[in-house]
C-alpha cells in the first residue's frame, strides 16, 4: 500500500534561461493505493498525472508532502535506503520502442533483472530461466518464440509484452501504467490494458493508471478509485462507477459530457466551459484555480480555494463550492 500526503513539485519553467518562472506540476496531492486496488489519475494534458506516476515510482523527487508505503515514511529513509521500496512499484513505459535495449536479446534483457532477484531470494541459475519463460507466458506470449530474438524483429505488441514481462522480474506489488506518453495504436492499447487488468487479478498487484481517457479509466479500474486532477490539484475522487455516474465537479463533468447539454438545469452547464484556456502561472490564483473556466464560479471562488469535502455519497470527494450532481450525456452515448 502507498500514500501520499500533501506531495508538491514545482518545475521551472522550460525555456526560462533567466530563471525565477516555475510551474506548480502537483499543488499538495493526496492519495492512497491499497494492495491489490487499482487507481486511475486522469485530466488534460498538464495537470501533473505523469508527475505524479513518477514520484510514485520513485523516478522523481518531490518538493514537500510525504510518501508512505506500506507503513514506512520515506522521509525517514536515506535515498538508497527507499529504493527497495520504490524497486517493487514498477513503471510501465509506454513506449516499447525506446524502453528495450536494441542490441540485447529478450533472453538477455530479462536475464539480468532475475539474476539479481534470483541472488536476492537465494535461487539457482536453472530458476533464472525458467523464471523468464514463466513471465513470457504469463504475458501471452511463446517464449520459444521471443527468447533469442532483437527487439526489432518483434511486433509492438509483443515489445509492449516484453516491458511488462520485465516489470514483473522484481515481483513488483504495483504497476504504473501512464498511457498519456502512449506511443500504441488503438488496437494494441486494448490488448494491453486486458493484459494489466488479467495480471492484477492473477497477481493481486495492485494498478495505477494514469491518462486523459475517462472510457480507459472506467475499463481498468471499474472496481477501483479514479481521482482528477487539475492544475496540480485533485478535483475529484471517489470509486470510479460513483465519480462517472455522478460527477459534481464542473471539471469533471466537462471532461464527462459529450454533448453541450444539460437537462433539467436552468444554470449554465459545463458546456460553457473553455476547453484549453492558456493559463498564467504568473498571476497565480487565489481561488478555486478551476474558477476562470467554470460556469458556476461566485466571488467567493474568486477568493477561496475550495478544499476536497465529502459530499452526500461517504466515498466521494470534490474541491467546489457549488459541487452538485448534473446530468452529463455520457461520452459513450455518441461514441
Ligand atoms: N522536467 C520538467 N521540466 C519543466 N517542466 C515540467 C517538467 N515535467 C513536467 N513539467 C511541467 O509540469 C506540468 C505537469 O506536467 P505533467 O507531464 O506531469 O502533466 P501531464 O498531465 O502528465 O501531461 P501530459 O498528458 O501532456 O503528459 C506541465 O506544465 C509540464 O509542462
Amino acid at each position: 500500500m502507498i500514500t501520499g500526503t500533501g506531495v508538491t513539485k514545482t518545475y521551472k519553467q522550460r525555456g526560462d534561461v533567466l530563471g525565477g518562472r516555475t510551474v506548480q506540476a502537483l499543488r499538495g496531492v493526496d492519495f492512497t493505493v491499497r494492495k491489490g486496488g487499482a487507481v486511475s489519475f486522469i485530466g488534460e494534458s498538464g495537470c501533473g498525472k505523469t508527475t505524479l506516476g513518477r514520484i510514485i515510482a520513485g523516478l522523481e523527487t518531490y518538493d514537500s508532502g510525504e510518501i508512505v508505503i506500506n507503513g514506512v515514511p520515506m522521509s525517514a529513509l536515506r535515498p538508497r535506503r527507499r529504493q527497495p521500496y520504490f524497486r517493487r512499484i514498477q513503471l510501465i513505459h509506454q513506449d516499447p520502442y525506446s524502453a528495450l535495449n536494441p542490441t540485447r536479446t529478450i533472453h538477455q534483457t530479462l536475464r539480468a533483472p532475475l539474476t539479481l532477484r534470483a541472488r536476492q531470494t537465494r535461487r539457482s541459475d536453472a530458476w533464472v530461466d525458467d523464471r523468464a519463460e514463466e513471465l513470457l507466458s504469463l504475458v501471452g506470449i511463446d517464449p520459444g518464440y521471443v527468447l533469442g530474438r532483437y527487439p526489432h524483429q518483434l511486433s509492438g505488441g509483443m515489445r509492449q509484452r516484453v516491458v511488462i514481462a520485465r516489470a514483473l522480474t522484481v515481483d513488483p506489488e504495483m504497476l504504473v501504467a501512464d498511457e498519456s506518453v502512449s506511443m500504441i495504436d488503438v488496437s494494441m492499447r486494448l490488448s494491453v490494458l486486458a493484459l494489466l487488468k488479467d495480471l492484477r487479478e492473477r497477481l493481486g498487484v495492485s494498478l495505477v493508471f494514469i491518462t486523459h481517457d475517462i472510457a480507459t479509466a472506467r475499463y481498468v479500474g471499474e472496481d477501483g478509485e479514479l481521482y482528477v486532477l487539475y492544475r496540480g490539484q485533485v478535483v475529484e475522487r471517489g470509486g470510479t462507477e460513483q465519480v462517472i455516474s455522478a460527477p459534481e465537479h464542473p471539471y469533471t463533468q466537462s471532461l464527462l459530457s459529450a454533448i453541450p447539454v444539460l437537462h433539467g438545469l436552468e444554470q449554465p452547464g459545463p458546456e460553457r466551459v473553455v476547453p484549453t484556456e492558456a493559463l498564467d502561472e504568473r498571476h497565480p490564483d487565489a481561488g478555486c484555480l478551476f474558477a476562470r473556466r467554470c460556469p458556476f464560479r461566485t466571488e467567493r471562488c474568486e477568493a477561496e480555494r475550495p478544499a476536497l469535502r465529502r459530499g452526500a455519497d461517504a466515498s466521494h470527494e470534490r474541491a467546489c463550492f457549488h459541487a452538485q450532481r448534473r446530468s452529463v450525456i455520457p461520452v459513450e452515448a455518441v461514441a
